[in-house]
């Protein structure tokens, strides 16, 4: 009778919320009209051009063939258009088929009712939807480099060049292998960084490393002292014979400044970087590795100092080293700073977002950080660092690839000694570890200092590091070469209703 009684109801709560939201037209004209978004006038215009079958969900998926896509039916190479032939009869019109499956079957797959942050089964090495498989086949000059990093079906050999001697002991898990698959130049506040963005068959996360070696972008790299450059191998490895340069230079295997004058594809190395250094005098690179933080970087939470730290990794490593004089050069030398910030996927310690939005709850009831962790069932810090190792290596930073003999090593920015230890477990030489002092104490510090000195109570001390910040919200303004070209082209090519500002001319208003 109950049961009964809550269906006729939850049919009349259907049958009233049809009438206030649905497309009648006299509901429309009360006061509970539909509350759609407006149509856009382009997708209108995509369902007309190209029919029935393209949905809005099409639209807004990538439901074009991939040009020289094998896979995709109907894929058509665009860029051989060079316009209709009169002559000939009308071409036959390819239909848009969607690379996406329908979202029951997505839904139903384990990836993605699986929650966020659960760690997912191991997949193989895959390369990127829109490039090419890896030949088995491979020129010989290159299959030194390219079997370091690259998958082949045919074997898992783990090449000690790039996965290093750090072998797991559980062997159930087949041999770590990361591989990056793509590179991109990114301006900072403190400078210009080259991101790199990296697959593994161990996670389905992609790891990064956001190397700093502004030397590579220089015009005359061979006018000052340089260290030898920062570089992927399994990025500037030939992933396959059909590769082009120019798929190559997209992905980011390019040297020097990519520009519309300067596309040079890089060249596989056979050999160490390192050998190319100036031994000692250069000091190691400074890297820290560094664990995401969405609430300490992306919202500016004062939870964490993660964002700080981002921040702080990044304008420290790009600081110019100034190299002590020599007989030759006796005023010494100034060159561009170099390392990188390994940034690895392990939101909240290792244990996700979620689960530690649920940890800042009860530290809010009062329970520290650890506790929390303990008391939601999870280890007080679930990180792991073999994916770091695997990057390093494939950086060539700390360890020598190719003989897996000890190289210069590298300068670590960290306070946890877990850290530390952990690197050097993955085979990599720690020369040295730099401390990551807060920033609001290092200004509390020489507020103090400055106060003793002049005996006053109330000094405020410029402080060197209070520069605008690449992740912190509340950063004072930035503004570089790069932004204002984007801010420009979106004013007059996107109709973006923002004032235009431009240096040398008056500023216009739209
Ligand atoms: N579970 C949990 N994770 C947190 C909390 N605050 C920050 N984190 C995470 O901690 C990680 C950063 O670790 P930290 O302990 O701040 O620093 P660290 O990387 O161990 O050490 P340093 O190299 O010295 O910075 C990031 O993944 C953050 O998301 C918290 O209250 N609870």
């Amino acid at each position: 009778m109950t049961a009964l009684h809550h269906t006729s109801d939850a049919a009349a709560d259907a049958a009233l919320l049809d009438m206030l939201t649905g497309p009648n037209p006299r509901a429309a004209k009360s006061a509970f009209a539909r509350r759609d978004a407006a149509l856009d006038p382009l997708l209108i215009a995509a369902a007309f051009a190209s029919g029935p079958h393209v949905t809005r969900n099409h639209y807004h998926h990538d439901f074009f063939p991939g040009v020289m896509l094998p896979k995709a039916e109907g894929a058509w190479d665009w860029t051989k258009y060079t316009g209709e032939d009169a002559s000939k009869p009308p071409r036959k019109k390819y239909a848009y088929v969607s690379r996406q499956g329908p979202r029951r079957q997505r839904l139903a797959s384990s990836e993605e009712t699986k929650e966020n942050d659960e760690p997912r089964e191991t997949e193989p090495l895959k390369p990127a939807d829109n490039l090419p498989l890896p030949s088995k086949k491979r020129r010989s000059s290159v299959v030194a480099v390219a079997s370091a990093t690259i998958s082949d079906a045919t074997s898992r050999h783990r090449s000690q060049s790039i996965l290093g001697s750090a072998q797991k002991t559980d062997t159930s898990l087949p041999p770590l292998e990361v591989r990056c698959m793509a590179r991109t130049r990114i301006p900072t506040p403190h400078g210009p960084a080259f991101l790199h963005l990296y697959h593994n068959n161990r996670d389905s996360k992609e790891h990064l490393a956001i190397v700093i070696d502004p030397a590579q972008l220089s015009d005359s790299p061979n006018s000052i002292p340089v260290a030898s450059p920062i570089r992927s191998r399994s990025l500037d490895s030939v992933w396959s014979e059909t590769e082009t340069e120019m798929d190559r230079i997209i992905r980011g295997a390019y040297v020097g400044r990519l520009s519309s004058a300067s596309q040079q594809a890089s060249t596989p190395s056979s050999e160490p970087p390192h050998s190319r250094s100036l031994g000692g005098v250069i000091p190691p690179p400074l890297i820290r590795i560094h664990s995401e933080c969405f609430t300490g970087e992306t919202v500016g939470s004062m939870r964490c100092d993660c964002g700080e730290q981002l921040d702080e990794a990044i304008r420290q490593i790009s600081l110019p080293i100034s190299l002590p004089s020599t007989p030759s050069n006796p005023s010494g030398t100034m060159i561009p700073g170099r390392g990188a910030v390994i940034y690895l996927r392990q939101e909240g310690r290792g244990i996700g977002l979620l689960s530690k939005i649920r940890a800042y709850n009860l530290q809010d009831m009062g329970h520290d950080t650890v506790t929390a962790n303990l008391m939601l069932g999870h280890k007080a810090d679930e990180r792991g660092y073999e994916i770091a190792g695997a990057i390093l290596r494939d950086l060539s930073l700390g360890t020598d690839p190719s003989t897996s003999s000890i190289s210069e090593g590298v300068r670590v920015l960290t306070n946890n000694p877990d850290k530390v230890e952990a690197l050097k477990q993955e085979g990599v030489r720690v020369a040295e570890r730099v401390p990551m002092i807060p920033r609001s104490w290092q200004q509390r510090k020489a507020a103090t200092d400055a106060t003793a000195a002049h005996d006053h109570a109330h000094i405020i001390v410029a402080d060197s590091n209070d520069v605008a910040g690449a992740t912190m919200i509340g950063g004072k303004a930035v503004h570089g070469e790069d932004l204002d070209k984007y801010l420009r082209t979106k004013v007059l090519r996107m109709g973006h209703m923002l004032p235009l500002w431009m240096e040398e001319t008056e500023l216009i208003i739209y």
